[in-house]
């Protein structure tokens, strides 16, 4: 059988956490390439879901174009089940996200949610979170002094911070009118504490750790198929 593409992976997980969803209810919905799987399925469902609170505006749209009512996030108090990707998973759960740049309302819409059900390819699966550049979302004044941190050290690990920049050359500005620097050449081997001293630092508006919102189960795409990770 010819091997499966990293996006029919994708694919293969978006589709699959369709099972986790209850028709009637008001899911939480992430961004990515593999979350527009997810959302696709979504509007395939023979019962559709009441709603969804979405991450982004790209999120919104794709949600809205196939008539899926979508909430402001101050209307909803609790969700059951939120389901996004990641561009790096560990052994417990915790995730990098942030490559889509939509990592700040990510964590606001996973925070309402019971469980966090990720969905992503073989390949976002690692032992050390790390390799995948850091998305840091960063209030534009506090780019520098945030890079300098990084570059000093931070809990025994250093990187370099590079702004995130569109096609053009122009910053990349996200829905919420601020900038991403990514950085390189972590090695986290304790992701809360992590997130906990980056959050702390002025002009960090999100870090794209998230430990304390970690995943309560994973959807991994392999060439065997989809193989379901729990996460105690
Ligand atoms: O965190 C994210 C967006 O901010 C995405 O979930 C992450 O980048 C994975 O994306 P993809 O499914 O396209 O590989």
């Amino acid at each position: 059988m010819a091997q499966l593409s990293q996006d029919q992976l994708k694919a293969e997980v978006g589709r699959a956490a369709i099972r986790y969803v209850t028709p009637g209810t008001i899911i939480g919905v992430g961004t990515g390439s593999t979350v527009a799987y997810f959302i696709e399925a979504l509007g395939e469902m023979p019962s559709p879901v009441a709603g969804a609170v979405s991450s982004s505006e790209r999120s919104t749209a794709a949600l809205r174009a196939l008539g899926i009512p979508v909430l402001d996030a101050n209307e909803v108090d609790h969700l059951d089940l939120y389901v996004d990707g990641a561009d790096e998973i560990d052994p417990n759960g915790c995730m990098i996200k942030g490559g889509g740049g939509a990592l700040t309302r990510e964590k606001i819409v996973s925070s309402l949610a019971e469980r966090f059900v990720c969905i992503a390819d073989a390949s976002k699966r690692v032992d050390v979170l790390g390799t995948f550049p850091l998305p840091v979302e960063v209030v534009p004044m506090a780019e520098a002094s945030v890079v300098r941190r990084f570059a000093a050290g931070v809990l025994g690990t250093s990187g370099t911070a590079v702004l995130r920049r569109n096609d053009d050359g122009t910053p990349y500005v996200t829905d919420n009118g601020q900038h991403i620097l990514d950085v390189r050449g972590l090695r986290i081997d304790d992701p809360l504490a992590m997130e906990s001293a980056v959050n702390d630092w002025p002009g960090v508006v999100t870090v794209g750790i998230f430990a304390r919102q970690r995943a309560s189960l994973c959807l991994l795409g392999t060439p065997d198929g989809v193989a379901t990770l729990t996460f105690g």
